[in-house]
């Protein structure tokens, strides 16, 4: 155990940060994992989304068939990896705020507080070398595309301000091919696969269970 990683949080243990990546397709249950998985762990773990860093994109439409969110070029990786290696060292950070209905960042900030579990989840986190090196588990949530698509649309109509036309033309120009070219190529670095994704409880409960004895030891 490095004397870096060793911080000491709210119950007064010293333990070593637990760094967790989440990846998997659109609408693939990253989140539904994510959030179990913090439900679990409760005030010692946190989650960091790679959305969250999208560089601004407020002057574009979604209809505009230019404008790429699934590209790895989209994001401000760099910053999360810098938050990243701060949180491990105990310190705060101020990530950004995101909107996908204006696909702005937002001016303000929210502080997250160092923890020993660190849950990042994203379509491409595991396209990157420079973030794949600091994952301790590199978990991938495969779920059908048929499955995912439709989860797509309800939830874009519902959550992210979206026309079905529109869902449906940024999904066959850019999701689709990026998924196809960067998302799904990347599954390769994981450590494990779950399929079904979002509520698969025996591939959860390994999961917990495997943090649990790092957090004991
Ligand atoms: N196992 C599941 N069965 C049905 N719906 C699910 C399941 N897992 C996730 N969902 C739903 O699908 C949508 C996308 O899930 P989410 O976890 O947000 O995926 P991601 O973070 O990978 O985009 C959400 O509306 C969520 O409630
Ligand atoms: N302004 C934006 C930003 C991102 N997207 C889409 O979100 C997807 C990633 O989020 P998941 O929760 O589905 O993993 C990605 O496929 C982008 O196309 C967007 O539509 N608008």
């Amino acid at each position: 155990m490095t004397k870096k990683n060793i911080i000491k949080f709210k119950r007064g243990k010293k333990m070593k940060t637990f760094l967790i990546g989440i990846a998997g397709g659109t609408a693939s249950g990253k989140t539904t994992l994510a959030r179990i998985l913090k439900d679990s762990f409760q005030e010692d773990a946190i989650i960091l989304k790679h959305d969250y860093y999208y560089y601004d994109r407020s002057h574009f439409k979604v209809e505009d068939e230019k404008i790429n969110f699934d590209h790895p070029d989209s994001f401000e990786t760099e910053l999360l990896v810098k938050q990243l290696k701060k949180l491990k060292k105990g310190e705060a950070v101020q990530r950004p705020v995101y909107s996908y209905k204006t696909n702005e960042r937002l001016a303000e900030k929210k502080r997250v507080n160092p923890a020993a579990i660190i849950i990042v989840e994203g379509i491409l986190i595991f396209h990157y070398e420079i973030l794949r090196k600091l994952f301790d588990l590199k978990i991938y949530v495969d779920t059908d595309a048929d499955i995912r698509l439709l989860r797509r649309i309800s939830r874009d109509i519902k959550e992210r301000d979206r026309s079905f036309e529109s869902v449906k033309r940024q999904y066959l120009s850019t999701v689709k091919p990026m998924h196809e070219k960067y998302v799904e190529p990347s599954k390769y670095y994981s450590d494990i696969i779950i399929p079904h994704g979002g509520l698969n409880e025996i591939a959860n409960d390994l999961i917990i269970k495997k943090i649990k004895d790092h957090l004991r030891n």
